[in-house]
């Protein structure tokens, strides 16, 4: 289902982003609408983690401008990210395996208490408590907070770095293949979870190479080719086949035959930042 856009909550517009000879992102504009779920798909090496780690600040853009809420920003790192109501799953969990399940949760952000008004501590009880809360609530899993998340199993240590991205109760959680090691039974309480996110307000971007998963999952899929936006289609409408074909081609479903493909190598001026 797609609404007309009306307000932002980000907005990129021109991104460039270049790792030596290598054009990651390459003239990149999107929006992500208000209580909307976009999901973002492309091959292997096609540019979807670049952005994402250039809309938390861990990459700065070479060019273009990003807003936020209609304003522009320059986003320092992910503390920044999580200042402005960004929370955010990465592709590679960024867990510490040594470290417990409650404290990989609470990691940089320690909730301290005062003992006997004058000592700060950390609040182990109210970790434990929220981990909990949070793992079986949203995740519907059950694992005990102080257990150290190396003896957890794919589909566990996948939960803890989801639970992570939401102890901010973040406006904007951005899920970068959130379900790549979940169970069958896991990935369908992930799906419930964006639907509650996008039911209480908030605006997804989500990374997952199941096409049937972001089809089902999302609002508006946006398609990426060798760093650049081949088109932005209706997740309702939108055939797998022809999601399939934008991502190999680089040329978008309703583009006539002839044109170049939208690759790094091409010269072809871009057409791609639709922003649908
Ligand atoms: N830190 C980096 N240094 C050098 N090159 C990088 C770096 N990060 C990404 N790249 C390159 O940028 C391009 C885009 O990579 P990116 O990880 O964004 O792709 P992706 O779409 O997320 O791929 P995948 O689906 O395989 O995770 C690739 O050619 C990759 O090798």
């Amino acid at each position: 289902m797609t609404t007309e856009p009306s307000n932002p909550r980000i907005e990129v517009e021109h991104v460039k982003k270049r790792f030596g000879t290598v054009e990651a992102l390459s003239d990149v504009s999107l929006t992500l609408e208000d209580n909307e779920v976009l999901g973002l798909v492309g091959d292997n090496g096609a540019g979807k983690s670049t952005f994402i780690k250039t809309l938390v600040g861990i990459h700065q853009p070479d060019e273009g401008e990003i807003r936020f809420n209609g304003e522009p920003v320059t986003i320092d790192g992910p503390k920044h990210a999580r200042t402005l109501g960004i929370g955010t799953v990465y592709q590679d969990l960024a867990l510490v395996d040594e470290l417990s399940v409650a404290e990989n949760l609470f990691l940089g952000r320690m909730p301290v208490k005062k003992l006997g008004g004058v000592v700060s501590v950390v609040d182990k009880e109210y970790m434990k408590q929220e981990a909990e809360r949070i793992l079986s609530e949203h995740l519907n899993i059950h694992v005990d907070p102080d257990t150290p998340v190396e003896y957890l199993s794919g589909g566990e240590r996948q939960a803890v770095a989801i639970g992570r991205a939401l102890v901010t109760d973040p406006d904007i959680v951005l899920l970068d293949e959130p379900t790549s090691a979940l169970s069958k039974a896991a990935v369908e309480h992930v799906e419930e979870l964006v639907k509650q996110l996008r039911a209480s307000g908030h605006s997804v971007i989500l990374i997952d190479h199941n096409l049937e998963e972001v089809l089902s999952m999302t609002d508006r899929v946006a398609v990426l080719f060798q760093g650049r936006v081949v088109d932005v289609v209706d997740a309702e409408s939108v055939t797998r086949d022809d999601v399939v074909s934008m991502m190999v081609s680089g040329r978008s479903a309703h583009e006539d035959g002839d044109d170049e493909p939208l690759g790094r190598q091409s010269d072809a001026t871009s057409s791609s930042s639709s922003t649908a």
